[in-house]
């Protein structure tokens, strides 16, 4: 039965869930656990799968249309008998048969959800929709990957996942906060209407190897920054925060939340809050001391602060970070030094 848990309305959950397959109740589970990644082949999708192919009980189904992702995340996994990649875009219909969804296809980095933001809201909207009929034909349980800009330009600090938010509908990042808004409706109109199975999560400021090194965002673009001798582009007024988590304590949270009994939403991220100043700092110390900080202008509506309220996640799924920022961006530095093709430090 779906559970009753949702933090952000009234008590819900009127059909039960359609009848999963077979595999997922398996009294012996020799048979294997068949699960969806959209968006496999990007950077978070990328660590999760590595994850889930962990278990060999598990197959591994990735759908990706290569917007901004790429097979090279997925290299180790091609060609394996437990592992399917298949070049699709989630704005179409999917026929397959799984047992679980976990929904990440979207561009996630502001550079890229702006740059064709039409595409960017039907790929939250058709491309969920879509991944939730799939769910409800062959009872699959399915998770969002949704995120703290559903938050907006927060006006409570830190965020509970009560918090409603504060949004602009017709601003430049709304085909993504609002998108993604759209988005977590669906899913409980559908766990609603249909009885489907949902998991939402709230994902906040992810980083770790395997980020495109050109992906725009502000940890990825400090450390190619500060390594290839440019100045750190810092955006203006540099004083608005954000709290960064490293992608593997991220991959472990998804993974329980899907596992849990609670809907969500639920927020995962790391409560450590920094400046895009300190950031910067941070990186100029541990990368390049050498290397110039330059505050440039900044995007429309960007939010000013952002920290999650994760006791949600620590009471229901036993989750917190581990990683501190200080311990993981070394393992991302080396990453994109390899990947540069400079030298090992
Ligand atoms: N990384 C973060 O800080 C963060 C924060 C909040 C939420 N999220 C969410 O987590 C998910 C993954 O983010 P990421 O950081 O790994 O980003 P990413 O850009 O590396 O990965 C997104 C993947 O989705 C694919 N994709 C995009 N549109 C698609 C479409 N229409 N059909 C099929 N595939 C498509 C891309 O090619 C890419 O492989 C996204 O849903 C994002 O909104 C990420
Ligand atoms: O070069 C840069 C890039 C960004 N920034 C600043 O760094 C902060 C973070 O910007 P990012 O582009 O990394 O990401 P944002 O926090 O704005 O959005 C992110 O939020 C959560 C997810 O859903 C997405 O991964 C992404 O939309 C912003 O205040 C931005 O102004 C810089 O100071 N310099």
């Amino acid at each position: 039965m779906p559970s009753n848990n949702a933090s952000n309305g009234s008590p819900h959950t009127t059909k039960p869930a359609p009848t999963p397959s077979p595999l997922r109740a398996s009294k012996f589970f020799q048979s294997n656990m068949r699960i969806l990644v959209t968006g496999g082949a990007g950077f978070i999708g990328s660590h999760l799968v590595d994850k889930l192919m962990e278990n060999e009980k598990n197959e591994v189904i990735v759908v990706d249309n290569y917007f901004t992702g790429s097979k090279d995340n997925l290299r180790k996994w091609i060609g394996h008998p437990r592992f399917e990649l298949i070049r699709h875009d989630v704005t179409e219909t999917l026929l397959v048969e799984v047992d679980q969804i976990y929904h990440l296809a979207c561009p996630a980095s502001p550079v890229f959800y702006k740059h064709n933001p039409v595409k960017t809201i039907k790929t939250n909207v058709m491309g969920t929709l879509n991944m939730l009929g799939l769910a409800k034909r062959v009872g699959a349980r399915i998770l969002l990957t949704s995120t703290s800009e559903v938050y907006g330009d927060p006006l409570v600090h830190p965020q509970p996942e009560s918090y409603w938010g504060n949004v602009n509908p017709i601003g430049v990042r709304s085909c993504y906060d609002e998108g993604k808004r759209v988005a977590e409706t669906l899913m409980f109109d559908y766990h609603r209407q249909h009885g489907i199975e949902i998991r939402i999560a709230r994902i906040f400021n992810t980083y770790g190897p395997r980020m495109n090194i050109d992906d725009g965002r502000v940890v990825s673009n400090f450390i190619a920054q500060a390594l290839r001798d440019e100045p750190l582009t810092v955006q203006a007024p540099g004083t608005q925060t954000r709290s960064f988590c490293y992608v593997s304590d991220m991959v472990d949270g998804l993974m329980r939340l899907m596992e849990g009994k609670h809907t969500g939403p639920i927020n995962i991220g790391n409560p450590g809050e920094f400046t895009m100043l300190e950031l910067a700092e941070t990186v100029k110390e541990i990368v390049n001391p050498k290397v110039e900080i330059k505050m440039v202008e900044n995007t429309p509506d960007d939010p000013r602060q952002r920290k999650p309220i994760i006791s949600q996640a620590n009471e229901s799924l036993g989750w917190e970070p581990k990683v501190k920022l200080r311990d993981g961006l070394p393992h991302m530095v080396e990453d994109f030094r390899q990947r540069l093709g400079l030298p090992k430090n």
